[in-house]
C-alpha cells in the first residue's frame, strides 16, 4: 500500500499558537523541533513517505497541518479553519496537494470547518459541530463526500477543541476517548474510556499498529493488552498548544 502522509515544520513563532482550554505555558521551540524530526522519523520508520507541506512561518499553528484539509479517497477537502489566524495556512496545504494530483473541493463562506474536528472510520464520517467548525461547514463536507458514499454525522462538542481533541478510532473501528471531555460517547457503537487524556489520540500506522504520545503510559498499556503495538513518541510542546498526534500529520490514501 503506498503510504504517504502530510507533514509540516512547526513555525519559530509556534509559542504564540491559540489556546482555547488550556493557559499558555512556556514552550520551548527547539524542543518542538526536536519533538517534530522524531515523529516524523517514527512515521519514516513504519514505512511512511512523509511529504512536508511548505512551512508557513508567520503562522503560529501552521505545524497542524490536520486542520487544513479533509482527506477521503482521491479528493482532498480543502478546509476553512474557524479561527482566523488560521485561515491563511489552507494555502500551502492546497498547493501539495495540487502538486500530486489530488481532486480539489474547498469549504467555502459562511461554512467553516477544522480537519480536525472530522474522525472517518468505514465510511462514515463524524465531524464535531463546536467552536471552530459549523453546520454550514458540515452541510458541505457532506454534500462534498456523499458522491463518494460517505455518510456525514455532525456530534455536539462543547468540552474540547476538536473532535479528535476528544476522541479517536483503533483499527477496528472501537472509537477512543477520555471521558471528561467527550459531550455524547453512545453516538458510537463501541466506546472505549481511556485513563489518560493524551492516550485518546491514535494515529493508525497499519491494522495492529498505532502511534501515541508517550504522555499515557496505562492507555498504552490497555492498547497493547488488546493485540496493537504502539508506537510512543514525545510531543509535549504541541500538547502545551492543543495539539495532540493527530493533527502533526495526514495520511494520503492512493
Ligand atoms: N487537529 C487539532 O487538534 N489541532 C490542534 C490545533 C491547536 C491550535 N493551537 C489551535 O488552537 O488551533
Amino acid at each position: 500500500m503506498n503510504r504517504r502522509a502530510l507533514v509540516r515544520r512547526p513555525s519559530p513563532r509556534l509559542a504564540e499558537g491559540l489556546l482555547t482550554h488550556l493557559d499558555r505555558v512556556p514552550v520551548d521551540v527547539d524542543l518542538a523541533q526536536r519533538q517534530w524530526e522524531a515523529y516524523v522519523a517514527a512515521l519514516q520508520a513504519e514505512g511512511w513517505e512523509t511529504i512536508e507541506v511548505p512551512p508557513a512561518p508567520d503562522c503560529p499553528d501552521s505545524v497542524f497541518v490536520e486542520d487544513t484539509v479533509v482527506m477521503y479517497g482521491d479528493l482532498a477537502v480543502l478546509t476553512r479553519p474557524g479561527a482566523d489566524e488560521r485561515k491563511a495556512e489552507v494555502e500551502g496545504t492546497e498547493q501539495t496537494l495540487r502538486d500530486l494530483g489530488f481532486r480539489i473541493a474547498r469549504i467555502e463562506s459562511p461554512g467553516t470547518l477544522d480537519g480536525g474536528d472530522v474522525l472517518k472510520h468505514d465510511g462514515t464520517v463524524w465531524v464535531g459541530l463546536g467552536g471552530r467548525t459549523n453546520q454550514a461547514g458540515i452541510d458541505q463536507l457532506a454534500a462534498h463526500l456523499a458522491p463518494l458514499g460517505a455518510s456525514v454525522v455532525a456530534v455536539p462538542l462543547t468540552k474540547a477543541l476538536h473532535l479528535k481533541s476528544a476522541v479517536t478510532a483503533l483499527p477496528d473501528g472501537t472509537v477512543v476517548g477520555w471521558d471528561e471531555v467527550v459531550d455524547d460517547p453512545s453516538v458510537w457503537d463501541s466506546f472505549l474510556a481511556v485513563p489518560e487524556e493524551p492516550g485518546s489520540h491514535v494515529v493508525l500506522l497499519d491494522e495492529a499498529t498505532v502511534l501515541m504520545s508517550s504522555a499515557a503510559p496505562r492507555t498504552r498499556a490497555l492498547y497493547e493488552e488488546r493485540g496493537l503495538r504502539v508506537v510512543a513518541v514525545d510531543v509535549t510542546e504541541y500538547e502545551k498548544l492543543e495539539g495532540c498526534v493527530t493533527c502533526l500529520s495526514v495520511r494520503l490514501r492512493g
